[in-house]
């Protein structure tokens, strides 16, 4: 469904690759977290799924397609197969929540008919039935939340990208949006989650790829935020025991 093979990723005027050789399989269904340190390359790798940017070397296949061969007329009709939802929401401000969702068919030129009953359907999935006529404004940030899941999955894409979706909202709000992540997967989409959201990963045991200044240290089925085997974060200050100075280091 989604292959990266030894995928580098430098940006222009930088030195240090924001990704260094990745090579990672995502199968059809799964759900998996991307978790690291802030500017570990979590949203670089989302953002190469997606085509929004090349690699600097490497291969990406998603969906069957080799991101490198496609060509640029392709890449809007790649993109409906994906489904992405961000930690600020990306609502148009002046349109109504029916409006939001319902903007993303026609922009790909689904009929009024099938608008019609498609919008309803996705928000009553989402939880949002009643709703409708709302503006963004006037919906807590939860609901805003479920109105971009419901923009992004109106269209059934096979892979939802969701790049800290609960990052901006409280822990029982959060669980909620998980709930609803966790039930579109269950339908079969494919979801990729970069998350720093501890107290998310390891409720969900889910499988968790981590990454350290680009590189994959960790890829777990079933794992937590912080690896129970190897922990990275080091005490800063080190108390040597007392013994033969040769055994210090
Ligand atoms: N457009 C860009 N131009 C130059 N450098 C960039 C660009 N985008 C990202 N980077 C750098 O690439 C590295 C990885 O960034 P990225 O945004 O992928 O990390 P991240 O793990 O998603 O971080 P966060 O958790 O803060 O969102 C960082 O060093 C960042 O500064």
């Amino acid at each position: 469904m989604i292959r990266f093979d030894e995928v580098t990723k430098v940006y222009r005027g930088t030195a240090k690759p924001a990704l260094n050789s990745v090579s990672l399989e995502v199968l059809s269904g799964e759900f998996v977290f991307m978790v690291g340190a802030s500017g570990s390359g979590k949203s670089s790798m989302l953002r190469l799924v997606l085509k929004e940017d090349r690699p600097s070397s490497g291969a990406i296949h998603v969906l069957g397609q080799d991101l490198n061969r496609i060509s640029s007329r392709k890449i809007p009709y790649f993109r409906r197969n994906l489904g992405v939802v961000f930690q600020d929401f990306r609502l148009l401000p002046n349109k109504t929540v029916f409006a939001n969702v319902a903007f993303t068919l026609q922009v790909i030129g689904k009929s009024k008919g099938f608008i019609h009953e498609a919008v309803p359907d996705v928000l009553a999935m989402v939880g949002l039935e009643g709703k409708a006529e709302r503006f963004p404004h006037e919906l807590s940030g939860g609901e805003q939340q479920r109105v971009a899941i419901a923009r992004a999955v109106v269209n059934k894409p096979s892979i939802l990208l969701a790049d800290e979706p609960t990052g901006n909202l409280d822990p029982t709000t959060s669980m909620g949006i998980m709930t609803l992540l966790e039930r579109i997967n269950a339908n079969g989409t494919t979801v990729i989650m970069a998350t720093h959201d501890a107290g998310i990963v390891d409720r969900l045991q889910r499988r968790v790829v981590e990454l350290v200044g680009g590189r994959v240290v960790r890829d777990e089925r079933g794992g937590g935020y912080v690896t129970q085997a190897i922990p990275h974060v080091q005490p800063d200050i080190v108390i040597p025991a007392a013994g033969p100075r040769e055994g210090l280091r």
